[in-house]
């Protein structure tokens, strides 16, 4: 049986009044419930009273609901009764032309990458642009760095993927990542995490994941049902972080296509994009016309012509993906 409880409570989960403000007077029954895991036909979550199995009426899909999302359920029998518009929202575009929600109300996006072969360069570029387009913060979190070749030369090729981007090196084995990420957690704070299989999320995840005394008292009500071990938490998709706040660690953006990002990719490649009201046709495309600003800028080596090329390939599949949705309409 839920009950509606404490604004404390609920802050911890990452309420607030941009939440509050979307309850009618319909709603004053209802419980909210943040989504933690979404599984198949099930779906769960947590209450300011501890965890939670929602019952989805039968008229809707699981696909509708992402992990972070706050619902509205019925105290009884854990019916939903609707879900709260979202602050982001973190989606990908499957090859069908389809797309699948990937992670909701999210804060900040840590894209995890290692000081090795992962790294790479247009797949960052990628990443980042999805960051811009779902108008989430990304950071770059730089694992495996004890490698002979170490941290800096992948630092420097990391500060010129975009402006103003942080970049952080952890090992995410020892306890010192949390103090490193801690300014991107806290309370009710909810921090995303994509990046390829094996740079070390799962083991990021249960280091930051780990408990303190601190932790117990803000989310008491959330850790109690983390009694039951270790592995009930680390098999969920939403988990509770020892300095306060969330990490999601969803499987769907383990990849990433792209798919409507123009205004993402105008932010990561800020140097190109700036450059295009100088451009003399409006509607230039940087390709042959006569006073293209931006083939000049290349030309004067102002911009690098690599990182030109990988924006002429993100900006095509872009316009492709994007022609792709119309024709199908
Ligand atoms: N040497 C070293 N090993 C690390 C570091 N970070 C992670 N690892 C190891 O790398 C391996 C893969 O880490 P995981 O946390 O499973 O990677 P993941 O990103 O969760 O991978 P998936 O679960 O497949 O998505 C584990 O054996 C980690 O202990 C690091 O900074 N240095
Ligand atoms: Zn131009």
């Amino acid at each position: 049986m839920l009950e509606p409880t404490g604004v404390a409570a609920l802050g911890a989960l990452g309420w607030s009044s941009f939440f509050s403000d979307q309850i009618g007077e319909d709603d004053v029954h209802l419980v909210p419930v943040r989504i933690a895991n979404i599984h198949r036909a099930r779906i769960s979550g947590y209450s300011a009273n501890g965890p939670v199995d929602l019952v989805l009426p039968a008229s809707e899909a699981v696909g509708d609901y992402a992990v972070g999302d706050f619902v509205l359920a019925e105290p009884g029998d854990h019916l939903v009764r609707r879900r709260l518009e979202r602050t982001s929202l973190l989606s990908r575009r499957m090859s069908d032309g389809s797309t699948q929600l990937s992670g909701a109300n999210v804060d900040t996006l840590f894209i995890v990458t290692s000081c090795n072969d992962d790294f790479n360069v247009p797949r960052l570029e990628r990443y980042l642009a999805m960051a811009a387009q779902c108008e989430i913060p990304p950071v770059l979190v730089l694992t495996k760095a004890d490698t002979p070749q170490g941290a800096d030369p992948f630092v420097t090729l990391a500060s010129d993927l975009a402006r103003d981007l942080p970049i952080v090196v952890v090992d995410p084995r020892r306890p010192e990542v949390v103090s490193k990420l801690q300014s991107w957690f806290g309370f009710g704070k909810t921090v995303a995490l994509t990046g390829s299989s094996g740079v070390g999320k799962s083991t990021l995840v249960n280091t930051l994941s780990g408990s303190s005394a601190d932790s117990a008292q803000l989310t008491g009500a959330v850790r109690e049902s983390d009694s039951k071990g270790r592995h009930t938490t680390t098999a969920r998709s939403l988990h509770v972080v020892s300095v306060g706040g969330w990490v999601l660690d969803s499987p769907g953006i383990r990849s990433v296509h792209l798919g409507e990002m123009a205004e993402g990719l105008d932010a990561v490649f800020a140097e190109i994009s700036e450059l295009e009201s100088r451009c003399k046709f409006r509607n230039c495309t940087h390709s042959h016309e006569p006073a293209c600003a931006v083939l000049k800028a290349v030309e004067d080596g102002r911009i690098d012509p690599d990182r030109f090329a990988r924006w002429r390939k993100l900006h095509d599949e872009n316009s492709a993906s994007g022609a792709h949705k119309s024709s199908r309409r």
